[in-house]
């Protein structure tokens, strides 16, 4: 494992993003706005959205100091397919062009048993996914013209159900089935456009900290390295990303082996007393 990491960082070559016209979601705060800097750094043209306008002109500004090719925001929300359109759109007007469109943001949801809430999940999949995928078709003409890449940031969550999480994990495996089945089309089609699906585990965003730490043991792995790892996997096409991936890609192997085994480890991980006072 080490090794391939190894392989993959020499083979990466930041260069490779310079001057690249780059979408992210979900960019004014977390792993969104993480990535946005590592771009900036590397050169790339950045667009940003998210709801809250002053974060993203804090954002975009950080972006321009630390050497962006150029920095833009767009505010709406993801709920709104026409703003999703909109955001795609934009990125044509500015750069007359995409190279990669970075899928990140995500609806609030809560945290706990999952309370019947059917309604919840209906609204938290047009945030989390049916706009994703909205983005997608959009931009589809400009990524197959650039021969560009799409980043899906999923989770862990997508890939294995997990207690507390029943709204999100179900947005999150919906994710899965849509770009995975995609990703096969387009080897089917030659469409030369990459597919990339991030499977994260517990990273130290405060949206997270705050949410979960009262409940869940383990310690939470850094934003920015998590950033650079989505870009990194993202420029060099590779179908999936696991980070971090001793807490991800080992209990993926678990998964339809010993399913058992990992459900009690998983549930070793959760303390649930720490729920009520979540919520004080
Ligand atoms: N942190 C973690 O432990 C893990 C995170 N992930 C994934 O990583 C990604 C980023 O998570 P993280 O950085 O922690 O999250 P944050 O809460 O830090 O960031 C979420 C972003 O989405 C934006 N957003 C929220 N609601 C909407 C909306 N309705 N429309 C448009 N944008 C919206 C927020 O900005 P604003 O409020 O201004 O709109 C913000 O920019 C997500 O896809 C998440 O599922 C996966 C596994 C673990
Ligand atoms: C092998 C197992 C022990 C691994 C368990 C991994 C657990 C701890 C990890 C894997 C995915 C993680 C959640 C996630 O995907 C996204 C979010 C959204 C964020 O806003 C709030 C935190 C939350 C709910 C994360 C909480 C921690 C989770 C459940």
């Amino acid at each position: 494992m080490a090794c391939t990491k190894y392989l993959s960082n020499l083979l990466f070559d930041l260069a490779m993003l310079k001057g690249k016209r780059v979408i992210i979601t979900g960019a004014s705060s977390g792993i969104g706005e993480q990535m946005a800097y590592q771009l900036a750094k590397m050169g790339s043209h950045i667009l940003i959205t998210a709801r809250t306008e002053e974060k993203l002109k804090k954002v975009a500004e950080k972006c321009t100091e630390l050497g962006s090719a150029s920095a833009y925001y767009i505010h709406g929300s993801m709920d709104n397919m026409t703003f999703a359109k909109q955001v795609v759109h934009e990125a044509e007007r500015l750069f007359g062009g995409l190279d990669m469109l970075i899928l990140n943001h995500i609806g609030y949801t809560y945290f706990g048993f999952f309370d019947g809430d059917v309604d919840h999940i209906r609204k938290l999949l047009e945030i989390n996914f049916l706009s994703y995928a909205t983005m997608t078709v959009e931009a589809l003409p400009m990524l197959k013209a650039s021969g560009g890449n799409i980043v899906v940031v999923s989770s862990f969550a997508g890939k294995v159900g997990l207690p507390l999480t029943v709204p999100y994990s179900t947005t999150k495996f919906a994710l899965d089935g849509f770009f995975s089945s995609l990703r096969m089309e387009f080897y089917h089609q030659k469409v030369n456009v990459s597919i990339t699906l991030c499977v994260l585990s517990y990273i130290d965003t405060d949206t997270a900290l705050n949410t979960v730490s009262r409940v869940i043991q383990q310690p939470a792995a850094p934003k920015e390295e998590c950033a650079y790892e989505i870009i990194k996997g993202g420029a060099m096409r590779q179908r999936e990303v696991y980070y971090q991936y001793e807490a991800t890609k080992i209990p993926m192997l678990m998964r339809d082996w010993a399913p058992e085994l990992l459900e009690y480890l998983v549930l070793k991980n959760y303390n649930v007393d720490g729920l009520s006072k979540n919520k004080e």
